[in-house]
């Protein structure tokens, strides 16, 4: 049996379409039901089973080898480092990780910032020589910056459309992100044969990953 853990939210939305034209055996109900474990089967594969699971824990099931393979973004394999192998970039689920700000905002004025991704952002500051203090947030990071808790925000950015209706704007873009698959080490050795043709034929309907970190 294989078990395969998706990021639930935007990046299994975004990815099932690349999945199922992949041919992989899919559950019928993946938005419709509160089931956090779905069944498929493959006449070639056999059973398989999914698992939504927040998108900061897919990496943990596939490090412990409860789930095989996770599909996860980016932006959450380099903040956790998790060991897994990273196999296939998807090119789903796109965006930037970005430092914003207001649009007067200067670099050397930043002293506080707030982000969901406090790995990511001390590297950032570390990397640009620049000592600022990081506050931890669940989301909606930009009100942090438009009511004042933060001189500027790390945070991920796709249209825009949040940080402009917040009078925000990008400062630098840091990382580009998109979704990946990944697999637990073990897993990848012991059950190769049998990962071998979802594995071809997602690279085969992947394009144009490159580029993507
Ligand atoms: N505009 C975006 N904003 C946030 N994440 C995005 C965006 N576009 C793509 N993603 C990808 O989707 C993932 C987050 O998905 P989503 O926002 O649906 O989850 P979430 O439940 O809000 O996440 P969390 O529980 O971590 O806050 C990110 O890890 C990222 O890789
Ligand atoms: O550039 P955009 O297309 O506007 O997308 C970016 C916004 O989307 C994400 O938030 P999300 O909707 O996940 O809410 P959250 O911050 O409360 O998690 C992200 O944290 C930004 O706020």
């Amino acid at each position: 049996m294989l078990t395969i853990a998706l990021a639930k939210g935007r990046t299994a939305e975004d990815t099932l379409p690349l999945l199922e034209q992949s041919g992989w055996p899919l559950a019928e109900n993946f938005f419709t039901s509160r089931a956090l474990v779905f069944p498929a089967h493959s006449p070639i594969l056999g059973e398989l089973q999914y698992l939504l699971a927040k998108p900061m824990d897919v990496p943990t099931y596939v490090q412990y080898g409860v789930a095989d393979l996770g599909i996860v973004g980016k932006d959450i394999l380099l903040e956790q480092q998790s060991d897994v192998y990273e196999l296939i970039n998807l090119g789903t689920a796109r965006c930037t990780l970005c430092l914003a700000g207001k649009p007067e905002t200067k670099m050397n004025q930043i002293r506080r910032v707030a982000t969901k991704y406090p790995r990511l952002a001390e590297a950032y500051f570390r990397s640009e020589g620049l000592s600022v203090e990081l506050v931890e947030l669940g989301g909606s990071i930009e009100l942090a910056a438009v009511i004042g808790l933060a001189d500027a925000i790390f945070d991920l950015v796709q249209t825009g459309a949040t940080l402009a209706a917040n009078g925000l704007q990008v400062l630098h873009e840091c990382h580009k992100i998109s979704a990946r698959l990944i697999a637990n080490r073990s897993s990848f050795r012991l059950k190769q044969d049998k990962l071998e043709p979802l594995l071809v034929a997602l690279q085969k309907a992947t394009t144009d990953g490159e580029g993507w970190i």
